[in-house]
């Protein structure tokens, strides 16, 4: 079947972080022949230039205007069209479609959730006065609902390749073996520079590796740099491409990630991790965070169950980080549970289910 993606990158790396990991899937896993069209193709083709050069030929990235001429050929039309997060599709496309012999299927998908309500909403149809069939698609955990972006299924923590990607390789020479390794993907509003304070007050030793323009951000708030005891050492990486940052989080202690994409990486890295969720005017991210937590520490003691949510709170490191080794046994727990739960394939898979 022929996928027409519609991507639209507002601020973040998410929209098409996700985007690029269900159209490989897709393509690798399902034989589906897929277009994404994006609003900013340098950010888009940024994080698909590490997937090998097989998988890049076979996906079609186009600039969202190109969907505007595409579509009016009828020979064009595919069989599902994808509004990622709820974005327009393009005026000049839908009439395009409006005029097509046989008539796609649209997918809204939507945003990431742990929340039970979703399993009521997701995959009900949603009428439209233009009369194409469109659906709201729900990823999630549970097994009545939209599923997980697996692809690619990080190998366990052995059999993770030590081969350093190319892009970092004068930061990994400069690591320390023996130090413990966090990396660190956030919003803005993170108390970043206390959290770096107390945890070199801890007397570790740690490398941190920063995401692109974190370390701007550590500054930011304040006049005065940053200055942390020898024991702590800070790297700022570049941008990287979306299969080097899944590399990274594989070769790291502990993650900090944020939004969709990363947190579901971190969780298949089998590492403990601070989800820095969207943050939600009317603070609706807390209720999701919650309804998250819930899931993830089902299963854990009283003892963890506390650190992980003071941790996740930003409840400084001193006051959890002697619960780290629990954590990583729990975090290895996890991602076979996800692994198991979503066995089916989960989102893309489902996906496909739900298409044919
Ligand atoms: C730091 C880094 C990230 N990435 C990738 C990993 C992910 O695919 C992507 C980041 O996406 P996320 O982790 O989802 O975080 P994000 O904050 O960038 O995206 C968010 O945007 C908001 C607007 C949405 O509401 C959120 O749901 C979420 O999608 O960027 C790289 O490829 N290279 C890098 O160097």
């Amino acid at each position: 079947m022929r996928w027409d993606i519609f991507c639209q990158i507002v601020d973040n790396y998410g929209d098409a972080g996700i985007c690029w990991r269900l159209a490989r899937s897709l393509s690798s896993l399902h034989g589906q022949e897929v277009r994404i069209f994006c609003n900013d193709l340098p950010t888009l083709n940024l994080l698909a230039s590490g997937s090998n050069e097989a998988l890049a030929h076979k996906i079609d990235l186009q600039p969202w205007e190109a969907s505007y001429s595409n579509a009016r050929h009828p020979v064009q039309t595919p069989d599902v069209v994808i509004e990622a997060f709820g974005c327009d599709l393009p005026e000049r496309y839908l009439a395009g479609l409006f005029i097509a012999p046989v008539k796609p299927i649209i997918i809204n998908l939507e945003y990431l959730s742990a929340e039970p309500w979703i399993s009521e909403f997701h995959a009900k149809a949603s009428p439209q006065s233009h009369g194409i069939p469109k659906y709201f698609f729900f990823p999630g955990f549970q097994d009545d609902v939209g599923g997980l972006l697996l692809d690619p299924i990080p190998p366990d923590g052995s059999e993770v390749t030590h081969l350093i990607p190319k892009s970092l390789k004068s930061i990994w020479l400069k690591l320390r073996p023996q130090a413990k390794r966090i990396s660190i993907f956030c919003y803005p509003g993170a108390p970043l520079r206390k959290w770096l304070e107390d945890l070199g007050n801890l007397g570790e030793s740690v490398d941190v590796l920063l995401a692109h323009g974190h370390a701007e951000l550590i500054n930011f708030y304040s006049e005065k740099p940053l200055e942390l005891p020898a024991n702590i050492q800070l790297f700022s990486m570049p941008f990287v491409s979306q299969d080097e940052y899944d590399w990274v989080l594989s070769q790291c202690d502990f993650n900090i990630v944020r939004g969709e994409d990363s947190f579901i990486r971190a969780q298949l890295a089998g590492k403990p991790f601070i989800w820095h969720i969207y943050p939600q005017e009317d603070r609706a991210h807390e209720v999701k965070l919650a309804a998250f937590l819930d899931l993830y520490l089902n299963n854990a003691s009283q003892e963890l169950k506390l650190a992980t949510i003071a941790a996740m709170t930003w409840a400084m490191p001193s006051s959890w980080f002697k619960s780290l080794n629990d954590w990583h046994g729990h975090s290895k727990a996890w991602r076979a549970h996800l692994l198991k739960t979503q066995g089916d394939g989960g989102l893309a898979a489902r996906l496909v289910r739900f298409i044919v």
